[in-house]
């Protein structure tokens, strides 16, 4: 008999497929991502608290489910931050912003009647800089081109390039306050980000693309779904997330206290030890009561377990002077420190940047600049400026 089917031959033969079948699952389970097993912690049954009571917890289906998500996707790497603006900032100029070649055109004619100087203003009218910077600037800039004698375009250009900078205001500090502070025993808390906006705006989208940053930053972070008018916000948020291994605290249920989602994320957070959680939320109230109201719960709920590092305002660059009545009224009711502009790439109102921050006297941290997921970019005056103007 053949010494290999002979039975030692076959229980050693056994014995080493065993052997290697082991050891390559070993390999496979060890080479898999750590983001790719991400699972649902046990949710355990909690007693009712004050904060419960307030917000009238619903228990089915508002734990930290909630952190279940759909099967994990390949995990993205999302582009690094630095050098964005850059990339982006030739989208500003495809925008065929009329701040940019018309007025460069109207600016390099020989001598600058008063018709002239009526067209550019009617520019950055139109570019939705606001009646009030539009006559600002136009002054300054006549001014300026009559007493210094410019007569070349180039040079009234660049003047027309310094003046819009300091409109824009390159001294506002534009940085997102990610610290996150101590609790009572010196533990660390994790920073709060809450986003408000009215819907559309790109709430649930800057949200996702924010994670992508902080991810790109190493940074860890938790989102909690608190806009839980339309299930599929939810849904949005948990993909973004699952695509960098980043978890979603969310509710099951349609129309569960938004502020119930927040205060179980923000807790999710805390018990995780996460540098960041990010908190969606709906924006379709009807009036300012209610939004009052709710956005007021959130808030108030959320600081029972941590203070609110940032609340960033998301506004539609496309809505133009109409958007601004609105984000006037949130800036009222929700403490804003920041304003996320959406979809400027889709729009010629690029003057808008100032308008916003002149009304609320908010700084725009970051921009949208495309649907792209990693097409958000912190905010630059200079690069924005000559995106304007149409300098690659
Ligand atoms: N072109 C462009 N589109 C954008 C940008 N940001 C968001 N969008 C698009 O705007 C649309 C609305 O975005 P959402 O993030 O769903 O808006 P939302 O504010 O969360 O809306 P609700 O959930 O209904 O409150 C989506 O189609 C986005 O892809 C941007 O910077 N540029």
């Amino acid at each position: 008999m053949n010494e290999l089917t002979s039975t030692p031959g076959l229980i050693v033969i056994a014995i080493a497929l065993i052997a290697i079948v082991t050891v390559s699952l070993t390999l496979v389970r060890q080479r898999r991502r750590p983001s790719d097993t991400i699972e649902t912690p046990p949710t355990a049954p909690r007693a009712q608290t004050a904060v419960d009571q307030e917000i009238e917890i619903v228990d089915e289906g508002l734990a930290p489910d909630a952190v279940a998500g759909p099967p994990a996707p390949a995990i993205e790497e999302p582009e690094p931050v630095v050098g964005r603006f850059r990339r982006l900032k030739a989208r500003l100029a495809r925008s065929g912003s009329p701040l940019g070649a018309k007025l460069l055109e109207v600016l390099s004619r020989d001598s600058l009647s008063e018709d002239d100087w009526d067209e550019i203003e009617e520019l950055l009218l139109l570019a939705d800089m606001g009646a009030g910077p539009a006559g600002e600037l136009l002054d300054d800039l006549r001014t300026e081109v009559r007493v210094r004698g410019l007569a070349d375009p180039a040079q009234v250009r660049d003047l027309l390039r310094e003046k819009l900078v300091a409109l824009v205001n390159p001294d506002l500090d534009r940085t997102l306050n990610l610290a996150g502070g101590t609790d009572e025993q010196g533990e660390p808390l994790p920073a709060v980000v809450l986003v408000v906006g009215v819907n559309g705006a790109g709430k649930t989208t800057t949200v996702g693309k924010l994670t992508r940053v902080l991810v790109a930053e190493d940074k860890s972070v938790l989102l909690g779904a608190a806009d839980t008018f339309r299930a599929a916000a939810a849904d949005q948020l948990q993909t973004w997330g699952a695509r960098v291994g980043v978890e979603t605290v969310r509710s099951q249920r349609d129309g569960a206290d938004p502020a119930s989602v927040a205060f179980d994320a923000v807790k999710e957070a805390k018990a995780q030890g996460v540098d960041v959680v990010l908190v969606d939320t709906a924006g379709r109230l009807q009036n300012k009561t209610g939004l009052m109201d709710e956005l007021g719960k959130v808030s108030r709920v959320i600081q029972k377990e941590a203070p609110l590092s940032e609340v960033l305002l998301v506004l539609d660059a496309t809505t133009g002077q109409n958007g601004l009545t609105q984000a006037r009224v949130f800036t009222e009711v929700a403490g804003v420190t920041g304003i996320v502009l959406t979809k400027l790439d889709g729009t010629a109102k690029g003057g808008i940047v100032v308008a916003v921050q002149r009304e609320l006297g908010v700084p725009v941290k970051l921009v949208g600049l495309g649907e792209g997921p990693d097409d958000l970019a912190p905010f630059d005056p200079d690069q924005f400026v000559d995106g304007l103007l149409g300098d690659q």
